[in-house]
C-alpha cells in the first residue's frame, strides 16, 4: 500500500524504497527516506529533534514546517494577532485525496480552510493546500495559496522551512554570491554576499534576496539540489551551539545535524488578487 494513514499522519512509499511521513498537524512533512548514488538502503535526508513535540502542542522542530501567512514576527497589519510563522504550522491539516500513485511516484494532497480557531486571530478568506509528491530520488512539496475573496486582495508571506539533515560544520550552500541578503544576526543589516559557497559555522540567519531556483547543498560524501519555484527568496539558518543550546525542544548538539535552507515569499507580501491562486513549490532531489 503505497499511501497508509495511521491516526496522525500518512506514510507515502514508493516501489523502490524511497519512503515519506507528513504530520496532519501542521501538513508537516516529519520523515524523507531515499537511496542516493552511494547507497544501497534508503536513509533519513530531513532532522527532526529528538526532543521535538510531535504531538500537535506546538510546531515540530524539524522536518519540513509551512508557514504562513507571515515569516518571523508579524509585520503586516492583517498579520497583527499572530504568532511567530503564522498558524499553518500549528493547525491540523485534513487529508483531501491521493493525487497519483503509479510506479513514477505517490502524491497526496492536504488542505486547510478558515476555521474558528484560525478566525480567532486571522480573518481574511483564503485557502491552503500542500501536495506532496515521492518518487525514487525526489521530493516535491507544493504550497497553493488561493484567494476566495470576491473584493479583496490577499497579501501574505509564505516558506518552507526545510531542516536537511547536514553536518554543518562541513555544509555548503551555493550559488549565492553577490546576492543582496537581510543578516538577521547582525541587526537586520543589508549585506552583499561575497562568498562562493555559504557555510553555517557560526550562527547564521539570512535572508537572500533573488536566490536562482537551483541550489546546491553539498558536505564531503554527501548532498543534494533544492530547485524552487515562484519562491524568490532562500533563508538560510543555523542556530549553533550558544543560540542552538537554548532551543527548548532542540536536542543536544542538534545544531550540528543540520541546515536549514528555507525557500520563500518573505520580502514583502505576496499580494493575490480576488479569485486567484499563486503555487510555490520545493524540489528536494537526490543524484543530480
Ligand atoms: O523557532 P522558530 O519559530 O521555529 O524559528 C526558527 C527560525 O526560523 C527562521 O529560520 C528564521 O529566519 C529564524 O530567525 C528563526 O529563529
Amino acid at each position: 500500500m503505497p499511501v497508509e494513514q495511521i491516526k496522525d499522519r500518512i506514510t507515502l512509499k514508493h516501489p523502490d524504497g524511497a519512503s515519506a511521513e507528513i504530520l496532519f498537524y501542521g501538513a508537516t512533512v516529519v520523515s524523507w527516506k531515499a537511496r542516493d548514488n552511494t547507497s544501497s538502503t534508503p536513509s533519513e535526508r530531513l532532522f527532526v529533534s529528538g526532543k521535538a513535540a510531535l504531538n500537535g502542542s506546538k510546531p515540530v522542530r524539524g522536518g519540513i514546517p509551512v508557514v504562513f501567512p507571515c515569516f518571523g514576527p508579524p509585520e503586516h497589519p492583517d498579520h497583527a494577532r499572530l504568532s511567530q510563522h503564522g498558524f499553518a504550522r500549528n493547525e491540523v491539516w485534513n487529508f483531501e485525496k491521493i493525487v497519483m500513485d503509479n510506479d513514477a511516484g505517490v502524491s497526496v494532497r492536504l488542505n486547510l480552510l478558515p476555521r474558528p480557531s484560525i478566525a480567532a486571530v486571522y480573518d481574511k478568506p483564503f485557502e491552503l493546500a500542500f501536495v506532496v509528491t515521492l518518487s525514487e530520488h525526489q521530493l516535491s512539496t507544493d504550497l497553493h495559496v488561493a484567494n476566495p475573496s470576491r473584493t479583496s486582495a490577499l497579501e501574505f508571506q509564505a516558506l518552507l522551512h526545510t531542516y536537511i539533515r547536514a553536518p554543518a560544520q562541513e555544509v555548503l550552500i551555493q550559488p549565492l554570491s553577490g546576492r543582496r541578503y537581510v543578516d538577521k544576526v547582525d541587526n537586520a543589516a543589508i549585506k552583499e554576499e561575497n562568498r562562493g559557497a555559504v557555510d553555517v559555522r557560526h550562527f547564521t540567519d539570512s535572508v537572500y534576496e533573488e536566490v536562482p531556483d537551483k541550489i546546491i547543498v553539498s558536505w564531503p560524501n554527501g548532498g543534494l539540489v533544492v530547485k524552487k519555484t515562484n519562491f524568490p527568496n532562500v533563508t538560510i539558518w543555523n542556530p549553533g551551539a550558544e543560540a542552538g543550546s537554548r532551543i527548548g525542544d532542540m536536542e543536544p548538539g542538534g545544531w550540528e545535524r543540520f541546515v536549514c535552507v528555507e525557500p520563500g515569499f518573505v520580502r514583502g507580501f505576496k499580494q493575490l488578487s480576488p479569485g486567484e491562486t499563486w503555487i510555490g513549490q520545493q524540489v528536494l532531489s537526490l543524484n543530480e
